[in-house]
């Protein structure tokens, strides 16, 4: 699922809302009759593009007639210097867009990046890597459609996905069976049920209810192990709880058919990306000029 400018736009809005509720008192006053310029986004350091349309509808949020050229897309693994996006604008705008249009890029990168690490460590299996709905509120779309970007998958979007049962439903239910058996009565049809594990017993239960997808919750090796061996193919296998980059190896390894990884949206680095306006036209410095002029 990609994602567009309907989809988008609400949050390019309160970006750009933090940033300009009342003016701009720097770069306002400096543009003078604020000539067209042109400005390189370039990456600093070494990782996966993504958020190229977020920064677009930024700038044109601002200035709909701005001019952009794409040199990458959104899944490119770029190294420090390559130039993302060539913009022709005001330069009024770009003072306007620098910081929310750099950090949509730099965010999203910062998840691809990481999403593609992990993918890249078990390439060798057959694993589907998702993420969890850990994050940021309001900008879980943001964060899935960056791990999509990286290479991996969605787990649930939110509650009205699946049925998912945790611990705390067990203990206000009373037991999986009991929780399973409530719900079979009530949820539509075409949901699928998952129960989240923690012991063997409960592997043991959640079979016998019948359900369609096992988590394997907080679970050690040998424990994944054996409660694959109980399983045998009888429903989709889950390990989660604490997955990092060094333990997810053996894990796959395993056998299990996802893996979910808070990690990949709940600890982020973001990729070091900036904007550097190139060919400063002279009107602006007279601009300048004229206003230390006025001031003195
Ligand atoms: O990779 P992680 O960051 O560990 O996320 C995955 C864990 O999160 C979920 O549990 P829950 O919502 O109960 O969170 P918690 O177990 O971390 O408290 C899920 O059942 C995993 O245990």
């Amino acid at each position: 699922m990609k994602v567009n400018r309907f989809m988008i736009r609400p949050l390019i809005e309160m970006g750009l809302r933090e940033e300009l509720s009342s003016g701009d008192t720097t770069g306002g006053f400096l543009v003078g009759d604020d000539p067209i310029q042109t400005a390189n986004i370039y990456a600093k350091g070494k990782g996966i593009v993504c958020g190229m349309l977020f920064a677009d509808e930024t700038i044109r949020t601002i200035e709909p007639e701005a001019r952009i050229e794409y040199l990458v897309e959104d899944g490119d693994e770029v190294e420090p210097g390559t130039v993302l996006m060539r913009v022709q604008a005001r330069a009024s705008t770009f003072f306007v867009i620098e910081r929310s249009a750099l950090d949509w890029l730099q965010q999203m990168s910062g998840i691809a990046t990481k999403t593609r690490r992990y993918r890249d460590l078990i390439k060798h299996t057959k694993v589907r890597i998702t993420d969890t709905r850990k994050g940021w509120p309001g900008l879980r779309m943001v964060q899935k459609y960056a791990v999509r970007v990286g290479g991996a998958h969605n787990h649930i979007f939110n509650l009205a996905n699946c049925v998912l049962v945790k611990d705390n439903h067990i203990k206000i239910a009373g037991s999986i069976t009991e929780a399973v058996k409530i719900l079979r009565a009530s949820a539509q049809h075409t949901f699928k049920f998952e129960v989240e594990c923690e012991t063997l017993e409960m592997v043991d239960e959640a079979l016998k209810a019948g359900v369609e997808i096992i988590m394997f919750d907080n679970m050690d090796l040998e424990e994944m192990r054996e409660g694959l061996k109980l399983v045998n193919g009888r429903a989709m296998t889950e390990a989660s709880g604490g997955i990092n980059e060094t333990t997810i190896v053996p894990i796959a390894e395993l056998g299990v058919d996802v893996i979910s990884i808070g990690d990949l949206t709940h600890t982020v680095k973001a990729l070091d990306i900036s904007l550097d306006v190139k060919d400063i036209k002279p009107s602006a410095h007279r601009t300048i000029s004229r206003l230390k002029q006025l001031s003195n």
